[in-house]
């Protein structure tokens, strides 16, 4: 690993009274660093379906905008696997930083250059480099998440800090607002929304810290007493990429059941986020602020329906994750019928708002699935996997195909795919919750 992303040496533990208090004050400020630090990724990782309609007004075609949005997921699927692994043996801290910094300034550049937008091409490269620098974001906080979180505490954490994803999502709607009022320039949807994602990761770098053993602390295990089955020494370990994936990874058949219904779940998720504006403009007739409020209510339904998913999860179904998410994707399935039949504003709004409480429970929970299925050393691999299934399988699907389908067929071809992918999701989960009925549980 190159020297400035080591992983943060550990320290002589501190002496015993300051223990407690000290996992205490950095558990709570790691957690608001890698909060704020992923809602600050996805501030600049969509942001670019929302100057869609203004560009499809100077003359780009659906499917040419598909195909330039779908640099992002290209790269942010392999992006996840691949510098997950590299994340798996990086300090959290500037990993996380480092991949902001990096994605702030491409949708910068994209918004200030009138160059950036001139071609299709042009933003395809930049959203595929955007889409690369996107996948540093993940990683380092299922690494801060397992190093400072112990595995029975992890279902409510993540749930809580998963929350995340939609405070930066949902702000964007409101922000390319503001930006365009601000600065009366189309453009500032993409280079406002930049410029408060580098404050958010220069907040982040000061909050988080890489390792409770790099803080003078025990390990989280010991600490909370607290053990996964068949913990030992070795988990403490850094590993080599090679070590990873051969021993945890490729052999993981649970990981690689969830990985594959990622991929329908993304399709849902994505195919509906990424075409709403487009949608409720050109097909429902809403205006520009009506679409940024309805994104904006899509995005904030998904917190209640997350924390929900978890409660549910934990608490109804003692820890099993495929019940829940199998009828959180029914429900998702007649709302997105919904969401294609009806006419008005208000049902229009509602079905969206109900597909945003519903899909990232599921999201959330195939994440939260895939880190308990391997050592703590493999977290943003395993997390990769997934990702990369839900990125280069469902989202870019999502992006490309969809443009194709609606150009052709208009938008219920799109819906047709949509209902589509609900069915094999819900299929898929439940292949996952048969093998783990039969007996297996990861890598445990
Ligand atoms: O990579 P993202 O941003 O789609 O997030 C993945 C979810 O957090 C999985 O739990």
């Amino acid at each position: 690993m190159i020297g400035f992303l080591k992983p943060a040496a550990h320290k002589a533990l501190l002496p015993d009274e300051k223990i407690t208090p000290t996992y205490k004050r950095l558990r709570m400020q790691v957690f608001v660093g890698i909060f704020l630090g992923y809602a600050g990724y996805y501030l600049v990782r969509k942001v670019f379906s929302l100057v869609m309609p203004d560009l499809v007004n100077l003359g780009y075609s659906k499917t040419e905008l598909g195909i330039a949005l779908s640099g992002v997921s290209i790269a942010y699927g392999l992006s996840k696997f691949i510098m997950g692994n590299v994340s798996d043996r990086s300090n959290a801290r500037r990993f996380l930083t480092l991949g902001l910094v990096l994605s702030a300034i491409t949708m910068i550049t994209m918004g200030l250059l009138p160059v950036a937008t001139s071609s299709i091409a042009i933003m395809f490269a930049l959203l595929l480099m955007n889409g690369w620098f996107q996948g540093m974001g993940w990683p380092p906080c299922g690494r801060v998440m397992v190093h400072w979180f112990s595995i029975r505490e992890r279902g409510t954490k993540m749930s809580i800090w998963n929350v995340a994803h939609n405070v930066g999502g949902g702000i964007i709607g409101p922000l390319a607002i503001l930006g365009v009022a601000i600065f009366t320039d189309w453009h500032a949807k993409l280079y406002f929304p930049g410029i408060i994602a580098l404050v958010v990761a220069l907040i982040a770098w000061l909050l988080i810290r890489d390792t409770p053993q790099s803080c003078g602390l025990p390990n989280i295990e010991k600490f909370k007493d607290d053990y996964p089955d068949e913990y030992s020494d070795k988990f403490e370990e850094e590993m080599s990429a090679k070590q990873i994936f051969m021993e945890y990874i490729l052999k993981n058949r649970l990981l690689w059941s969830i990985a594959f219904a990622n991929a329908f779940v993304y399709l849902v998720r994505y195919g509906v986020l990424d075409w709403a504006p487009l949608y409720l403009e050109e097909a429902k007739g809403f205006s520009i602020q009506e679409s940024g409020w309805a994104y904006f209510a899509y995005e904030w339904a998904a917190i209640p329906g997350t924390l929900l998913c978890g409660y549910l999860s934990d608490k109804v179904f003692h820890g099993k994750r495929a019940p829940v998410s199998i009828i959180y994707m029914v429900l998702v399935m007649v709302s997105v019928f919904m969401y294609w039949v009806s006419n008005s504003l208000v049902a229009n709004s509602i079905a969206l708002i109900c597909i945003g409480f519903l899909i990232y429970g599921p999201v959330m929970l195939i994440g939260v699935h895939a880190l308990d299925l391997v050592p703590k050393k493999a977290a943003g691999t395993a997390a990769g996997l997934t990702g990369l299934f839900g990125y280069m399988g469902g989202a870019l699907f999502a992006d490309i195909a969809m443009g194709a389908v609606v150009d052709k067929w208009g938008w219920s071809g799109g819906f047709i795919v949509l209902l589509g992918a609900c069915v094999a999701a819900i299929i898929l989960i439940g292949i996952s919750w048969y093998q783990e009925y039969k007996g297996h549980n990861g890598i445990h």
